[in-house]
């Protein structure tokens, strides 16, 4: 039993006897019954030598998990809670490791230069009627830290910063990052107020099996650093610490895999917006609030997200434009059941990315993708919002060489002279030399792939010259056609 529990307890008792004899007293006024309770608690805080300290899980308009609470909980989560009866197991790190939490309504006893001091976790359950399988939001989570008001400077002073350094240490060594997706809105009320889900991130792609230029490579690597270390620097400036990324480029061209390799090279984890879910600004404040630094926020094609003119279109003009659109898969993104009623606009996008909101957190990377850079507003893209624009382009000898090694293990071979030559020649994206170089079966070795890619390829560029005769043809056509016109017209005239 905590001290607090004993005073606590004497409190009570006195407070009963008093109110044993206000009931005897019946002459007194029923509501002077919480008067003497009020006074008998108070009377005892005037003896009572123990402080305690109170730290919610959310705290003031909950719009974000407190960093502190999460600090103790990784704290306790080592030395206190060997000493713990009832505690919550979780698995981090691969599932390979299991870390050990308090569990609610629990106590233990830590010691601090000598100093014993008493922490317990509490849960105060909402009052409110709800039907659900999931913890209601509404439920508050706190720790409470107990010790003799002889140590307050001590506690205060050192132990807090103590306990927050430590649970810090801890959750870097425990830290297995995360992919994270965004909740509807609708089920925001369900996932404990978390308006993300997530996964573990374990995409194996690193810069090292990236196909792409390596000068290139090495420039966007270097950045990623600079960024990294830059603290000072946006601070001495002025600047919130973040920066925004536009990659660009037809489908396969390792976009996505792009991203992957950042968050493997920065060790952070991965926000994947998916902007049709998004009903307007307030709620893409809502979620911008709650990611977390080291972190890369991504929204990918952003062209398919939003409309490019400013304003999210009238559920008419998308109806319309559907009919109009041959492409099935950007039909669904524009139509798809949940963007019907999305107000996002771009100005609240542009927000997101640099208003005053997104400064909260700092150290985040916000990653956009798109296949077709032409169609984007140039406010969305101006340096300053997206300060670094790469583009991922078409195969080209240096990223076969990385595909190569990567997919067969070879560093040369006396057919790459021949692909060097084609590559040259035709346009082929890497996902596509990828494919070609996969091993169909047991049987197909290096040579097989690689005639097998020299094969695609020399269809590739025939296809190419075909459609490009094709078109030389139309275009001829065309033009006779106008000729005729116009030399009948003459001859009318
Ligand atoms: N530059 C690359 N380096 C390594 N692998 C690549 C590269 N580009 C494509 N790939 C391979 O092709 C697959 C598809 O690539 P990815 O999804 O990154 O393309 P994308 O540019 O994001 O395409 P989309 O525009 O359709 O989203 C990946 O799984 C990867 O294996
Ligand atoms: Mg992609």
């Amino acid at each position: 039993m905590t001290p607090f529990e004993t005073w606590s307890h004497l409190g009570s008792v006195v407070a009963g006897l008093m109110f044993a004899w206000a009931m005897f007293q019946q002459y007194f006024p029923p509501q002077l019954r919480m008067h003497i309770e009020a006074f008998a608690h108070k009377a005892v805080g005037h003896v009572y030598p123990y402080i305690q300290i109170t730290f919610p899980e959310f705290a003031g308009e909950r719009l974000k998990r407190c960093e502190a609470y999460a600090a103790i909980q990784n704290y306790l989560s080592t030395s206190a809670s060997a000493r713990a009866k009832r505690l919550k197991a979780e698995s981090v790190k691969d599932s390979q490791t299991l870390v050990l939490s308090m569990d609610e309504n629990e106590e233990v006893v830590d010691e601090f230069e000598g100093v014993k001091l008493w922490w317990s976790s509490s849960l105060i359950v909402s009052q409110k009627p709800m039907i659900s399988l999931y913890s209601s939001s509404e439920d508050r989570r706190f720790y409470r830290l107990t010790f003799h008001r002889s140590h307050r400077e001590l506690i205060t002073g050192s132990y807090i910063k103590h306990v927050l350094e430590k649970g810090r240490a801890v959750a870097a060594d425990n830290r297995r990052r995360k992919l994270f997706t965004n909740n509807p809105s609708s089920n925001w009320h369900y996932y404990k107020a978390s308006k993300w889900s997530h996964v573990a991130f374990e995409h194996p792609a690193t810069f090292d099996t990236l196909a792409m230029e390596s000068t290139k490579k090495r420039e966007i690597m270097n950045d990623l650093l600079k960024f990294r270390q830059a603290k000072q620097y946006y601070a001495r400036i002025g600047k919130a610490w973040k920066r925004g990324y536009l990659l660009y480029g037809p489908p396969g061209t390792g976009k996505s895999t792009m991203i992957a390799a950042m968050a493997n090279f920065l060790n952070y984890d991965v926000y994947d917006l998916e902007l049709t879910t998004v009903k307007d600004n307030t709620e893409l404040r809502k979620l911008l609030i709650e990611t977390s630094a080291e972190s890369i926020i991504v929204i990918e094609d952003i062209d398919c997200s939003l409309d490019l003119t400013g304003q999210r279109k009238t559920k008419k003009q998308e109806n319309d434009d559907d009919e109009e659109k041959a492409d099935p898969v950007e039909r669904m993104a524009k139509g798809g059941e949940e963007s019907k009623d999305s107000k996002v606009t771009l100005s609240g996008l542009l927000n997101f990315i640099d208003g005053l909101w997104s400064a909260c957190g700092g150290e985040r990377i916000i990653v956009f993708t798109t296949n077709f850079v032409e169609k984007l507003d140039p406010a969305l893209i101006r340096r300053g919002r997206m300060d670094k624009h790469i583009e991922m382009s078409y195969c080209c000898f240096e990223s076969f060489k990385v595909l190569a090694r990567n997919y067969l293990g070879v560093e040369s071979h006396h057919l790459f002279a021949t692909v060097r030559r084609l590559l040259e020649e035709t346009k082929m994206t890497p996902a596509d030399v990828a494919e070609n170089l996969m091993p169909k079966s047991d049987e197909e070795d290096e040579e097989a792939c690689l005639e097998g890619l020299i094969e695609a390829l020399e269809k590739a560029k025939e296809d190419a010259r075909k459609k490009s005769e094709e078109e030389k043809e139309a275009a001829a056509q065309h033009s006779s056609w106008s000729n005729d016109r116009e030399r009948r017209a003459t001859e009318i005239e």
